[in-house]
Parts: C-alpha cells; sequence; structure tokens
C-alpha cells in the first residue's frame, strides 16, 4: 500500500477504469515488486479473490524466476569450480619530509612521520559460500597511509580477506608457470625497458624518494643523499634475496576445514573485527622512512624521504573439490531436490518447485544408512512438497499454536527418548554416503543452453551417477538418451559411471486411488515402466559401464526408497573398494613410472 501511494505522489501510478497502470521508466528488477504492490493498491477499485498469501506466493514466484533468469545469462559462468587469482599485498604507505615549527624557534628539527604499512591478504575458508563465483580474479591490499607533519605515522593498511568455500585447495603458481602475473620486481623492470642508463637513474629515483620542495636538484648533489641511496640500495638487494628464497617454498593450503570468524569482544566500538583473518597469501608493502631516519650528526637537516614498497604479488590457483559420492542426474523437474529431501529426512537445503531450473547450484547432503537397510528419513507417510507450500503449512501450525506446549526432546518421559533413539538412525548408522542434487540438464547443454552443463564439473568425481526421470512424462526414454549424450558431451566416458534410472513421479500413474482400482490404468503403468526398463537394456548399455538398474519411485511420498538406498549403498561400497585397489597399486609401482594425476582441470 505505501510503495504504492508513493508511486502515486509521484504520477508514476494511476488508476484508469479500475486497472492500475504502471508508468515508470527503466522499472527493470523492481517492476515485479512494483507491480505486486499496486495489486493491493487496487484493492479499493477492483475487487478480487486473492488472498495475501497466493499474491505472497506469486511475487516470491516471480523473484526466484527473476533469479533462474539471470544465472542462465551467465552461461554456467557462475558455477566456477576451479580459478586463477591474482594477489597484490597493499603498497607501503611514503614517508614525509617536515620539519617543525614552533613561536621563537628559528630551525625546528626534522618531523615527517613514516608512511603506514601496507595491507596484507589473507584467505579464509567459510561455510557461509558454496561456490568460488563470488571470488575475485583481482586482489589488492589497501595501501598504508602516508606520514604527516608533526612525527605523524601513516596509517597500516587494514587486511583484507579473500572468503571462499570450504573445501578449495589453493596452489600457488610457479615462477615458470605461463598463467602466473608478474611479480613487483619485474613490472618494474618492464615499465624501465628502453630507457637509457640515465633515464633509468632517474625514475627509479623518482620512484624511491621524496623531496622537499624545490630540493630535488640540490639533494642529488649532497654526499648525504648519495650514502642514504647507497643504504637504501643495500637493503633492497636484501629484500629482494629473502623474496627470491620464499618464492621456493610455495603456498600449498588444503581449506577442508572452515575457521572460526568470531568477533572480537574488544573491538572498538563500530568496527566489528575477526580473530581470525585466514592464511595470509601476500604481504603488504614495508613502508616509506619520515626525514627523521636520516638525521644525524653530519645530516642535520635532511630534505628528503623514502616512499613505501611495493606489496608482494603472487598467482594462486583455487580449486573447489565438491565430493559427492553419489551424482544426480536429470531434466529439470525431474524431482531431483525432492529426492535428496526425502533421503535425508529433509536436512538437506534445496528448493522444491513445480518450474525449470529451481535449483542452481549443486547442493551435496549426506545419507545415512543403518544396518538393517533403514535410513534417516525414512519414517513411513512423509511427504516432501513444494519449499513454499511446506513453509507455509509450517507457518499455519505456528500461528495454531500447535507446538506451543510440545515436550523438547529431553523433556519426554525416558522410555521415549529411548525409543526416539532407536528411532534415529544416528544410533544405529552403520554407513553414510553423500549425494549430489544438481541443476537440470537439457539437450545442448553444451551450448550452454539453459544452465549449460558446467555444473558437472562439480560431480565429475563422484563415484557413481544416478539418472531421475520423470515417469508420468509421455516418453521418459527419450529424456534419459538426451542425459546420457550430454554426460558424454561434457566428458567422453562419463556416461559409464551411471549405474541407475530411477522413475519418479510413479504416484502420478495407476488412475486416481480415490475412485477405486483402476485395473487399465493400473496396466498403463506396468507397460510404460517395462517399456522403460527394455529401453534401458536394450539402448544404454555401454561398452565398459554396467547394466542398470530401474527402479520406480515416488520422492513426493518417499515410496521404494529403502531399495533406492540400498543399491545406491551397495554401488558405493564398490566403487570405495576399487578406488582403494587403485590407490594400492599405484603405491606399488615405481615412483618413476607412476602417472601424476593433473588435479588442476581447465574450465569447460
Ligand atoms: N506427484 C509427484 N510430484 C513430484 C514428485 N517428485 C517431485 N515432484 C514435483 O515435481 C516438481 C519438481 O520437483 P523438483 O524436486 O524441484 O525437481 P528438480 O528435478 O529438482 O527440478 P530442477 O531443480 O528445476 O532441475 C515439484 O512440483 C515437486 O513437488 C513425486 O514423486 N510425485
Ligand atoms: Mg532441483
Amino acid at each position: 500500500m505505501r510503495l504504492a501511494h508513493v508511486l502515486h505522489a509521484r504520477g508514476c501510478v494511476s488508476a484508469q477504469s479500475g486497472i492500475t497502470r504502471i508508468q515508470i521508466k527503466n522499472l527493470g528488477r523492481y517492476a515485479t515488486i512494483a507491480s505486486y504492490f499496486s495489486t493491493k493498491a487496487s484493492d479499493s477499485d477492483v475487487p478480487t479473490t486473492d488472498t495475501d498469501e497466493d499474491r505472497l506466493k506469486q511475487f516470491q514466484d516471480a523473484k526466484r524466476k527473476r533469479r533462474t533468469e539471470w544465472k542462465r545469462r551467465q552461461g554456467g559462468q557462475t558455477f566456477l569450480d576451479n580459478m586463477i587469482i591474482h594477489v597484490r599485498g597493499g603498497k607501503g604507505g611514503d614517508g614525509c619530509v617536515a620539519f617543525h615549527r614552533e613561536k621563537f624557534v628559528a630551525y625546528g628539527p626534522p618531523s615527517g612521520g613514516n608512511g603506514g604499512r601496507g595491507g596484507d591478504v589473507y584467505i579464509l575458508p567459510t561455510t557461509h559460500l558454496t561456490t568460488l563465483s563470488s571470488v575475485a580474479a583481482r586482489v589488492r591490499g589497501n595501501q598504508g597511509g602516508t606520514g604527516q607533519g608533526t612525527w605523524q605515522n601513516g596509517k597500516a593498511g587494514a587486511p583484507t580477506v579473500i572468503r571462499v568455500p570450504v573445501g578449495t585447495i589453493v596452489r600457488q603458481l610457479a615462477p615458470d608457470d605461463p598463467r602466473r602475473a608478474q611479480d613487483e620486481y619485474e613490472a618494474e623492470e618492464e615499465s624501465l625497458q628502453g630507457l637509457s642508463i640515465e633515464e633509468r637513474k632517474k625514475k627509479i629515483r623518482q620512484r624511491r624518494w621524496v623531496h622537499y620542495p624545490d630540493w630535488e636538484d640540490e639533494n642529488m648533489e649532497r654526499d648525504v643523499f648519495k650514502e642514504a641511496e647507497r643504504v637504501m640500495y643495500r637493503d633492497e638487494r636484501e629484500r629482494r634475496s629473502q623474496r627470491k628464497q620464499r618464492s621456493m617454498n610455495l603456498i600449498q593450503l588444503d581449506l577442508d576445514k572452515p575457521m572460526d570468524e568470531e568477533q572480537d569482544v574488544n573491538a572498538p566500538l563500530g568496527l566489528p573485527r575477526t580473530k581470525t583473518l585466514g592464511h595470509l597469501l601476500a604481504s603488504g608493502g614495508s613502508p616509506g622512512f619520515g626525514n627523521p631516519h636520516f638525521h644525524g650528526t653530519n645530516n642535520r637537516s635532511p630534505k628528503f624521504a623514502t616512499r613505501g614498497h611495493e606489496g608482494e604479488r603472487l598467482s594462486f590457483s583455487l580449486e573447489l573439490k565438491l565430493l559427492a559420492d553419489i551424482g544426480l542426474v536429470g531434466f529439470p523437474n525431474a524431482g531431483k531436490s525432492t529426492l535428496l529431501r526425502a533421503l535425508t529426512a529433509g536436512r538437506a537445503k534445496t528448493e522444491i518447485a513445480g518450474y525449470a531450473f529451481t535449483t542452481l547450484n549443486p547442493v551435496v547432503a549426506v545419507v545415512r544408512v543403518s544396518d538393517d537397510g533403514s535410513f534417516v528419513g525414512e519414517a513411513a507417510g512423509m511427504v516432501h512438497d513444494e519449499t513454499l507450500v511446506e513453509e507455509r503449512r509450517e507457518k499455519e501450525l505456528q500461528e495454531s499454536g500447535a507446538f506451543a506446549h510440545s515436550l523438547t526432546r529431553n523433556q519426554r518421559p525416558e522410555n521415549e527418548q529411548l525409543e526416539d533413539m532407536a528411532a534415529s538412525p544416528g544410533y544405529l548408522e552403520s554407513f553414510r554416503f553423500s549425494v549430489a542434487d544438481n541443476p537440470g540438464l537439457i539437450e545442448n547443454a553444451s551450448d550452454n543452453v539453459g544452465l549449460g552443463h558446467s555444473f558437472l564439473k562439480s560431480i565429475e568425481r563422484s563415484l557413481a551417477l544416478v539418472y531421475v526421470v520423470d515417469l508420468s512424462s509421455p516418453a521418459p526414454w527419450e529424456e534419459l538418451q538426451v542425459l546420457r549424450d550430454e554426460l558424454e558431451k561434457y566428458k567422453p566416458g562419463m556416461s559409464t559411471n551411471a549405474r541407475m534410472v530411477l522413475a519418479n513421479k510413479a504416484d502420478l500413474l495407476g488412475g486416481d486411488a480415490s475412485e477405486g482400482v483402476n485395473e487399465e490404468a493400473i496396466e498403463q503403468a506396468k507397460e510404460k515402466l517395462a517399456r522403460l526398463q527394455r529401453f534401458v537394456k536394450e539402448e544404454m548399455t555401454v561398452p565398459g559401464g554396467a547394466e542398470m538398474d530401474v527402479v520406480p519411485i515416488s520422492a513426493k511420498y518417499s515410496m521404494n526408497m529403502r531399495k533406492v538406498v540400498g543399491l545406491m549403498r551397495k554401488y558405493v561400497e564398490v566403487a570405495r573398494e576399487e578406488a582403494k585397489a587403485i590407490a594400492s597399486t599405484d603405491a606399488q609401482t615405481p615412483e618413476s613410472m607412476q602417472d601424476i594425476p593433473e588435479t588442476h582441470s581447465s574450465a569447460a
């Protein structure tokens, strides 16, 4: 209402013949919001039957669709799981040339402050991120502040923290790697190319020294300056050789645990400071000296100071290992996300909705299985509905006070608690594996149609793949063929990893249960499933691949899930054994014969 009033007041919205018209230029992304509120504004003019809830749903749906559209426009660019970043430490602040001024003191002492240190750059693994898409390709530390008169030193540059998802592997690029950017010395050398020796000297001096106004030429002539320059030059050489030593030990980090990012309780008011900055990647440059640094018995009034030094410049490759034992592959809307929630008692944080490309990024969740084949979330009658519907249902329950007097697990009588524990698979858990829910894959995804197929990289290393098709669609077998071809286009041989076909939404077949048993519909459903099985047997068996199981399921109503979990467990166990066997034969092979695995794969 309020937004609509504002729009009215600005002449943006005008009610004409009961229809609210929006006349805002460049409305862009706010169009949906405006139209949502403008509908509200027209409530008094046009009686509608829509409830607030419905309108909210429409609004949220529109918001999601916009997000999908954005992702689609990126052409798969935002599923980054490996990238190169160039990092620079901040430049040190310059020193200052100043002299103290005071009443009745004719010649005050030198009083220029030193510069501030350049800011360091750190890398911090955090659980808040799941892709590398928010990591900038070039990161530059903050520059240190310049020194000021009356001995005021410059402020140190604040540290810069690069946040990456947990599971990122960081490797510094070796000096001979062509993907590496120039370091600070190479960059300087390049800028001096083609100059005569005199010009080079002049340029280097300009870069290293600050002079008192109009004193540059005079300084050059003085012995004290020449001596100071010699000392500085020696220091610089020392620093360079130390840098070279350091570049022999390349930085390698496996960030597989999140680091605490607690707030420092003693941080000054309004200044949130984190205790952990992470791992140091590039240190900032050292600061320049103010003119008091050069004060001595033979130089009572130094009229020069030094500039701050460049920070370290290093390049790193970042690789995100999103390892899942099982990867789900299917068309949009096949029910992959619903299946993942059904397998994990709704713990997997993945969205479900009845339109294509609801899932935008791969989501990994863990399935916990007990010895008798039961798993977390197996409770009979569990329904996994669309996210919005579930949210609404929960809200209604909350508002009705259904949870108001319910006891917590610890408040319940002891015998009930025991039952609870027995029912909870954590108690009997004997095996666990991870499953990745992926965005929908469609025909020509390799040409960046839909969300592209670059997200497949994250499950490239998964032990087994499982196709999910919609059995209620007219020809689920055609979907299968497309899926297999797309996998092959992405990486030849990848489809041999597929182990099973899940024919989802089986509940939609066999006729309406409320109208009694419909023999004909049941026969049709059986025939459809048999045809799918025949197709898989005849067409989908690929050389080198195992024969695939076909299992009819209903993810929404958690039907036939135990069989699915049992089969998945079998695939994972076999694949883990194979991986172990390969690892042990590798260990026995002489080192020189070993094929060193290429961990960095270039972007598809
Ligand atoms: N009747 C029925 N509907 C289902 C079943 N599984 C999923 N659905 C519905 O199918 C729609 C799509 O489900 P999702 O789980 O979002 O499908 P998805 O494969 O993850 O889709 P994308 O994320 O777009 O690739 C939703 O409306 C679900 O409620 C099922 O077993 N039976
Ligand atoms: Mg999904």
